[in-house]
């Protein structure tokens, strides 16, 4: 069988649960070869961040040019890419190799409210990254900042899709996680040819969803490196996400991480629909 090659550029998280390291599980599980760019160190766990080390332009420019002279990526993912300066090298790069399939997590803010991209370089991430992108995948408060529009029901989520397709993307998916007030953990996926998605799971009252974001985006890479249609990897995505919060590890003393493991075995993949 081949092995489709993919690629995430995004910093490590020390707790295992969100960032690098949460992708390449995602990318194991999901049966693709994970590679991976690290733009920042964090020390980090379930209790928060408390250092983030960037790492030097060069050594990110090193391991752009190693991934690209050797592999065929298929299908990458960025996730925490810290300043203005790396998000340009990761552009520029992108091009020089021509890589498709790219899905952007517009990773501002941990959950326990350590900042992990500088506010400058937001202009950036919207100049220089979402005009390479296939989808972006912000959650609530990422969408409401790369939009300036406030998301508070149907009507201004749609406002807030449509001035980021501004910006050249291709597709934008709003993650639900922080609609904290619904049943509902619903997902939102508009592209620039008006095709709406809407993809509703129970919401699970549970504090262990630590990196939600960074799997269900590397879920994403997995499925497109594959060649699934955009529904088809949406839906294998939202899948692998809620069965890794469905079925909760337990460990730490905070943020708990997901069960990367649990889309294997896992037995809720029916409560999962499409409502539009
Ligand atoms: N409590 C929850 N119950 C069910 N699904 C959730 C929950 N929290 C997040 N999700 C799902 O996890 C994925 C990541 O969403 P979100 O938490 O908004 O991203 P981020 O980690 O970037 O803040 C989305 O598919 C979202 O609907
Ligand atoms: C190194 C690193 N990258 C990204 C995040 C944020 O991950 P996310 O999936 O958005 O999950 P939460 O932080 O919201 O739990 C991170 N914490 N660390």
């Amino acid at each position: 069988m081949e092995l489709k090659q993919v690629l995430t550029i995004a910093g490590s998280d020390s707790g295992g649960g969100a960032g690098i390291q949460a992708d390449i599980k995602t990318f194991q599980e999901l049966s693709v070869f994970g590679t991976s760019v690290i733009t920042a160190v964090t020390a980090q766990n379930t209790l928060g961040v408390t250092d983030v080390a960037p790492v030097p332009l060069n050594n990110i420019q090193k391991q752009l040019e190693a991934i690209g002279e050797d592999f065929e990526i298929a299908a990458l993912k960025t996730g925490m890419l810290f300043d203005a300066e790396t998000i340009e090298l990761v552009a520029k790069y992108i091009k020089h190799y021509n890589w498709q399939n790219l899905i952007v997590d517009p990773v501002m803010i941990a959950k326990g409210g350590a900042s992990l991209l500088k506010e400058e370089a937001s202009e950036a991430l919207i100049m220089d990254l979402l005009p390479l992108a296939a989808v972006v995948t912000p959650n609530i408060p990422e969408a409401e900042a790369l939009s300036n529009i406030r998301i508070h029901d149907e009507e201004s989520r749609m406002e807030a899709a449509k001035a980021i397709l501004s910006t050249g993307v291709r597709g934008i998916l709003i993650k639900g996680g922080h609609g904290k007030e619904s049943d509902f953990a619903e997902d939102f996926y508009l592209d620039r040819h008006g095709r709406m998605l809407i993809l509703r799971a129970p919401r699970k009252k549970t504090n262990q969803t630590h990196g939600t974001g960074c799997t269900f985006s590397a879920a994403l890479a997995a499925e497109f490196a594959k060649g699934k249609s955009i529904e088809e990897a949406f839906f294998i995505a939202k899948q692998f996400v809620h069965a890794a919060i469905t079925n909760p590890l337990n460990i730490g003393a905070g943020h708990g991480p997901t069960n990367h493991a649990a889309y294997r075995s896992n037995s809720s993949k029916e409560s999962i629909q499409y409502v539009q």
